[in-house]
């Protein structure tokens, strides 16, 4: 199975994600009213919008937690609701996901949190799953004495290393992380934006990240989607963005917060930011 191609600014790109005239709602209020999104295989899209837009709700439909009233999904060149069970699974396993707040359970360890994905759709010995515990947790930057934690042993941004761990228990090759960096002092949250981008380029992992992180959107996002009136409002490079003339993405980028800063061409870098 795979992706379909779209020719992007001149080059031909492979959506790993494409979703077409999306409508979810919940008894008389709708959510989102005939949506379209594309991710691109090897990029971090970013994904913003105001409190209450929808992040969450399209995050938890693409990945079929809840139901939609109309349109089509398409994951990895593949209509989920197409596919046979054995491609289902298949699919299952090539999608990670980072929930808010870790989402980890709390009762078992780190590894035995890294290892409930291999345990519920592959079939390895004990030593083979303990082996590939490790590789991940090393992978995301963990020590290996941070296999038998639990949770609440742990701090905020190792709880988000372990999370991604587990997100990445299966190599997928599509990552969903809602609102990875959210609760993290500012040098945490810069290490893990490090951290995700040095996943993209060293396992081309293809990246979809609600946030409301600027630092985060500024410094590892490829690509920018903004969802507001129920649709993607404007989606493209932070330069479209600053282009945008919609009163909430104008805020957004280009208020006060956003021009502190630094980034390339920004002249508040320099610390100067007037109001
Ligand atoms: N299961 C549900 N039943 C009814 N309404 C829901 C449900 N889930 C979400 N909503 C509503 O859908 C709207 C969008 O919620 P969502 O959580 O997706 O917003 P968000 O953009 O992720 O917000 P935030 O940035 O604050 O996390 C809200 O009005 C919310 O109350």
């Amino acid at each position: 199975m795979e992706g379909t191609t779209t020719n992007v600014q001149g080059s031909e790109r492979e959506a790993v994600l494409s979703v077409r005239g999306l409508t979810v709602g919940f008894g008389s209020k709708v959510v989102l009213d005939n949506l379209d999104l594309d991710i691109y295989r090897g990029e971090i899209l970013g994904f913003v919008g105001a409190s209450g837009a929808g992040k969450s709700v399209l995050m938890r439909t693409v990945l079929r937690l809840l139901p939609r009233r109309s349109g089509s999904i398409q994951i990895l060149g593949a209509d989920y609701d197409a596919v046979g069970e054995r491609d289902r699974m298949d699919l299952d396993t090539r999608l990670g996901v980072l929930f808010q707040h870790g989402a980890l359970f709390s009762a078992l360890t780190v590894k035995e949190n890294i290892q409930l994905p291999m345990r519920e759709y592959l079939d390895l010995p004990k030593w083979l799953m303990d082996e590939l515990a490790y590789l991940k947790l090393d992978l995301v930057g963990l020590d290996p004495d941070a296999a038998d934690k639990y949770p609440s042993e742990l701090s905020g941004g190792m709880i988000k290393r372990a999370a991604l761990a587990r997100a990445l228990a299966l190599d997928p090759d599509l990552v969903f992380l809602d609102e990875p960096t959210s609760g993290l002092d500012p040098i945490g949250a810069a290490e893990f934006d490090e951290l995700i981008a040095r996943l993209r380029d060293t396992l081309g992992l293809t990246v979809y990240m609600v946030t409301h992180d600027l630092d985060s959107l500024f410094s590892v996002c490829d690509r920018i989607a903004v969802l507001g009136q129920k649709r993607v409002l404007v989606e493209g490079s932070l330069d479209d963005m600053l282009a945008c003339d919609d009163p909430w993405v104008k805020s957004y980028f280009r208020g006060k917060r956003a021009r502190s800063i630094p980034r390339p061409g920004n002249p508040a870098a320099s610390g100067k930011v007037t109001d």
